[in-house]
């Protein structure tokens, strides 16, 4: 089938490049430039090892420098504990099977420890991720064949356009007395569709609340086990928490981002260790130990019974260890089916452990975020789909222009919602903005369909404080600089600080140091970020409310709010180039993460050479909430 045939090249454009760029940042940088990238962690020290299923070694690794740098080594990525006296040769690989803070577990592909690993100067570097690859190839393999087959593939024809899809007519109205009108049709959407439901959540609508009620929903309608899929760890840990506290059984497959006692306990090992079965395989390890002692008591002896007694020992206890391995996939297969939810991220539903599982329904949340090929993964082993995200905030990142302008940037998500707006709904009603800061997002990206709810349509930080503000800084010669790829606006940068400290001036007059508000600056480029990080480090002022403020890019405040939200828009050049701000999704994520005031700082010459900006500055013109940045400086 051609429609698969074509994903499959893009992938494979796609995974050419990420290979490249792997390739670039590794091979030819030191150990230090690897770890600024968040590839490497070094040096490290061996805290423990243990046997793993299948004879392999399973080694506990901590970093031993204090390293707040963000990094990738996440569990179920490919990886290599390597020395730094002679990387090239001494080297092993093995998957990460554990993470969190500054520890990890790697299961070697071995069975010991090279000699080598006591020699010090030890690190670890991430590998290649072949295997998403992988998996990401064979599912769409197996898309495009099931896509032939007249009695399996429907979903398939329908996700690709080939056939319709259906819903039930007879579903009676979905009542919930703490839904609003749209989320209540969101899930009466998903309780009536046959095939593939779509929830469009706008920014602050109330998406998590609405899909955790739908998946309770699905449920009670018929008993069935859901598996519930997000590209990102934050995400299924978000989902897994909620439809825990909601009272559903929750299996979360893999490794949760975040530390929490209530997330670890719903992971397959803490399941199993709280098994009531586990004291019996305690016991029997216990029983084989103790055989394989006796048995070696006989070693000095030769005489034939003395042999033949040995024997038997080392017989019973093999026997013991098979019962053993029996109990346990005996545990892990009543654990797992007693899930109602199986949660895990899209790769992570192909996890070996749930690997063969079919589901009646799939729900992918961050479905804007989700690479395509990566959602045939879950896809493929449901009957249903629930998609739900919103195409109109950030896409997936996609390393090939090549394969990005060819239509792998498009998500399913956007496809279906194109091709079956009857299996779309939008939620309508947001719980996050003022009116004002929702206005200009909701009428470019939401055909002015977004309502404020009426418990925060008029939030604001104090009376006399406005919830929007443009200041244009337009002829104060506060140029951009270019390095390599990255842009920062220094004087930008400043001046940011010195509104927002006049700013903080004011607050600190109405509120309480608990309960002062929270503060985001955020900038699309990295460089400004440092930059800002940095300057905010010099703010006596500011440094004192350093736990109320967050400086970060903008994809990094996805699915995040903040009372105050600060914009750096740091383009400010004669040429108006204006690189990555004409994506106006990226501007639409950080525009909509404020709740009560909004402050966007940025060259009006320079940024109104997309009409998406000069109309947003006419909005502001509109509501009075246009400034020259010249007016602070005078003051
Ligand atoms: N029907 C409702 N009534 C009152 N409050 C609601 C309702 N639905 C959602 N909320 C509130 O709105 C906020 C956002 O809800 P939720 O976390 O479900 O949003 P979301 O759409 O997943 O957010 P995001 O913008 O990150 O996608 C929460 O504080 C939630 O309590």
């Amino acid at each position: 089938m051609d429609y698969f045939a074509r994903l499959q090249d893009l992938l494979k454009t796609e995974k050419e490049e990420d290979r490249k760029n792997y390739r670039q940042l590794t091979e030819t940088s030191p150990v230090t430039a690897r770890r600024a990238n968040g590839l490497t962690w070094y040096p490290i020290a061996i805290r423990g090892s243990e046997m793993s299923r299948g004879d392999y070694l399973t080694v506990e690794l901590e970093r031993t420098t204090h390293q707040e740098i963000v990094h990738q080594l996440r569990f179920g990525a490919s990886a290599m504990l390597f020395s730094n006296h002679n990387p090239k040769e001494d080297h092993v690989e093995g998957v990460i099977s554990w993470q969190s803070g500054n520890r990890l577990k790697l299961t070697l592909r071995t069975d010991e420890l090279p000699d080598w690993a006591d020699g010090g100067k030890l690190g670890i570097d991430l590998l290649f991720d072949d295997n998403s690859y992988e998996e990401m190839q064979n599912a769409l393999k197996q898309a495009a064949a099931l896509a032939e087959k007249p009695n399996e593939g429907r979903l398939v024809r329908i996700l690709t356009g080939a056939q319709a899809p259906s819903f039930h007519t007879d579903t009676p109205a979905f009542e919930h007395p703490r839904l609003n009108v749209s989320q209540k049709e969101a899930v009466q959407k998903i309780l009536s569709a046959n095939d593939v439901a779509v929830v469009h959540g706008p920014p602050g609508t109330g998406k998590t609340t609405t899909l955790v009620q739908a998946i309770k929903a699905l449920i009670a309608q018929q008993p069935q086990q859901v598996l519930v899929v997000a590209p990102s760890n934050t995400a299924v840990d978000l989902l897994s928490e909620k439809l825990s506290e909601e009272g559903l059984n929750v299996l979360r497959v893999g490794n949760p981002a975040r530390v929490s006692e209530r997330l670890s306990a719903l992971t397959l090992d803490s399941k199993i260790s709280a098994h009531p079965s586990i004291k019996e395989i305690k016991r029997l390890k216990k029983q084989a130990n103790d055989f394989r002692d006796m048995a070696h008591k006989y070693k000095r002896s030769f005489g034939k019974s003395e042999r033949e007694q040995r024997k038997a020992l080392f017989t019973e206890s093999r026997n013991i260890m098979k019962s053993v391995e029996n109990t346990e996939q005996y545990i892990i297969d009543d654990v797992i089916s007693k899930a109602q939810v199986v949660a895990a991220t899209l790769v992570g539903a192909s996890h070996y452990t749930v690997r063969g599982r079919q589901y009646q329904t799939v729900v992918i949340d961050e479905a804007g975020q989700a690479l395509e090929p990566a959602c045939w993964i879950p896809i493929l082993k449901g009957q249903k789909v629930v998609l739900a995200g919103d195409h109109h905030q950030l896409s997936p990142t996609i390393k090939s222009d090549e394969a990005a302008r060819k239509g792998l940037s498009t998500t399913l998500l956007e496809k279906c919602s194109t091709r079956y707006p009857e299996a779309v709904v939008m939620l309508e009603e947001q719980y996050r903005m003022h009116e004002t800061i929702m206005g200009y997002s909701s009428s470019i990206f939401y055909k002015d369909r977004l309502r404020a709810h009426a418990s925060v349509a008029s939030h604001l930080l104090h009376p006399d404080e406005s919830p929007l503000a443009f200041v244009d800084t337009a002829g104060c010669g506060f140029d951009e600089k270019t390095e390599g790829t990255s842009t920062s606006n220094p004087e930008e940068a400043a001046f940011l600080f010195k509104h927002l400290t006049q700013l903080v001036g004011v607050l600190h007059q109405h509120y309480q140091k608990e309960n002062f508000p929270t503060i985001a600056v955020i900038s699309p480029y990295k460089e400004q970020i440092y930059l800002l990080k940095e300057q905010l480090e010099h703010s006596p002022v500011l440094k004192a409310y350093s736990d109320k403020i967050s400086v970060n890019t903008i994809d990094s405040f996805q699915g995040q709010e903040r009372d105050i939200v600060y914009i750096s828009m740091t383009r400010s050049n004669t040429e108006n180039k204006i690189g990555f701000l004409s994506d106006v999704r990226r501007m639409n994520v950080a525009m909509t993460r404020a709740r009560k005031k909004l402050v966007v700082i940025g060259d009006s010459a320079t940024l109104s050479q997309l009409p998406f900006y000069a109309d947003f500055i006419a909005y502001a013109e509109a509501r009075d909430a246009y400034r020259s940045a010249w007016e602070y400086m005078e003051n």
